[in-house]
């Protein structure tokens, strides 16, 4: 493919052509990608304009399947309305992704738009086959279904987000961005658990690692944040969200990450448990008498702060913990001494530590959470400053002392800007319209 002529710049009318192609009549490039992040219970979506990365709307649709349904649209083209509202049940993700293309379409931005060059579609699973983002046909949707059992609060969505998308749109290319994609170049003493080698080759059980185009974006992120290039800082990026993970990136590789095979390993979530013993699962099956369906329900759905206390929503549980609320503060420090136990993990893993970075809901927004983290971590280099803590920014910021050895930072994620460029990158400078 030859690049991308005049991606961005703002020349419409130039005749670029690729190589070996007819030129046709003046033709327009086609320079918008529609994002969708599918969620098991939620759609967040982005119209993105990839001349100057500028967002032009974006909404979100949350407690898809419950009578409190709720879609938020927020037009932010110029010359357009203020925030919009629709209450009231939508059913699945194919209602939500219609509901979503009516708002877009009241804007003038419909999926029908000629300028619309690809959808770009999070998918949380990819398996051992893809390390890149891939154009979805028949046989990606395929290994996509195949891969549900390993990924099953969020392939279906996933899959369900594609299908469609492509009926909305049959002449658009689908992108799949893949979570699992950055940390494919994790060692094999870092990927593959210590089990037997035959069964987990023939299974394909081994640490996949979820989040990574966050974890991308934000550690590239913060080598910008430190001047200096990807390659010459080793990062510890915090993504904590409702699904939460750490990963280790050297020199701009992830060289471990704390989900394994599925989004259950590792940190304290929302919902998940994150590690235990894995004989956990046998005692439950072979003393409490509960089946496989049950356990994987429970792990996933409610254990970690919800199954702490009662609340998965970490502004609740601060509140709590400031009343004096005894379970909320006991789920809030489980949650923090599995965190700090990963950072230390990381630090030996990694050998020299540039920064700490913390990200997503959680990370971007509780104070409380990143202090208590690094909390007696001194001996690392790592301290927090109380005032610069407490600043509120969507700008990535340091958040250590002057005089710390390593940088502690908070560094917003942008999932949506990242799997539009790759997603542009892949198909942008393929999509031209005429004129
Ligand atoms: N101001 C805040 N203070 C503390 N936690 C917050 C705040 N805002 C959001 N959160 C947390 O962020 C979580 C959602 O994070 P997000 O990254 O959007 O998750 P996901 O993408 O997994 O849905 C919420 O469940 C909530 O716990
Ligand atoms: C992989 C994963 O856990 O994603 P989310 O945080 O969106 O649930
Ligand atoms: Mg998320």
């Amino acid at each position: 493919m030859s690049p991308a002529a005049s991606r961005d710049d703002d020349d419409h009318d130039s005749m670029t052509t690729t190589e070996g192609r007819q030129p046709v009549t003046a033709h327009t490039p086609a320079t918008r990608v529609l994002v969708l992040n599918s969620g098991s219970s939620s759609v967040k979506y982005q119209l993105l304009e990839m001349r100057d990365s500028s967002r032009l709307a974006a909404g979100l649709v949350e407690r898809i399947g419950e009578e409190t349904s709720r879609l938020v649209h927020t037009p932010l083209a110029e010359g357009l309305g203020g925030k919009r509202e629709r209450t009231g049940r939508i059913a699945d993700h194919a209602a939500a992704l219609e509901a979503v293309a009516e708002e877009l379409a009241r804007d003038g931005l419909g999926i029908d738009s000629p300028d619309l060059a690809a959808i770009g579609h999070r998918v949380v699973h990819g398996g051992l086959k893809f390390s890149e983002p891939t154009v979805v046909d028949d046989a990606v949707l395929k290994e996509i279904e195949r891969l549900v059992p390993v990924a099953p609060l969020h392939n279906p969505a996933n899959l369900t987000g594609i299908r469609t998308a492509r009926q909305l749109r049959p002449d658009l290319p689908q992108v799949a961005v893949f979570d699992t994609a950055f940390h494919t170049t994790m060692p094999e003493h870092a990927a593959r658990y210590a089990i037997d080698t035959a069964t987990a080759d023939a299974h394909r059980i081994r640490r996949y690692g979820f989040h990574g185009t966050s974890h991308a974006y934000v550690s590239r992120k913060t080598a910008e944040l430190l001047g200096k290039d990807p390659s010459e800082v080793n990062v510890i990026v915090l993504h904590l969200g409702n699904g939460a993970s750490a990963s280790a990136v050297e020199g701009g590789r992830c060289v471990d990450t704390s989900m394994g095979l599925t989004p259950l390993e590792g940190l304290v979530m929302g919902t998940r448990s994150g590690d235990i013993d894995p004989a956990v699962t046998f005692h439950l099956k072979r003393v409490a008498g509960m089946s496989v369906d049950e356990i994987d329900e429970l792990l996933n759905k409610k254990s970690g702060l919800v199954g702490l206390c009662g609340d998965n929503d970490m502004r609740e549980i601060r509140r709590r913990v400031d009343e004096g609320d005894e379970r909320a503060a006991l789920a809030f420090d489980i949650y923090i001494h599995r965190l700090k136990k990963y950072i230390g993990a990381y630090t030996a893993v990694l050998g020299r530590v540039d920064a700490v970075v913390f990200t997503a809901g959680v990370g971007e927004n509780a104070a409380p959470v990143r202090e208590a983290a690094v909390a007696g971590l001194e001996s690392l280099g790592l301290a927090v400053d109380a005032e610069r803590n407490t600043v509120r920014s969507d700008e990535p910021r340091i958040i250590s002392p002057e005089s710390a050895g390593t940088v502690v930072a908070v560094v917003p994620t942008d999932e949506e800007l990242e799997i539009a460029r790759q997603t542009f990158a892949l198909v942008g400078e393929d999509r031209t319209i005429d004129a």
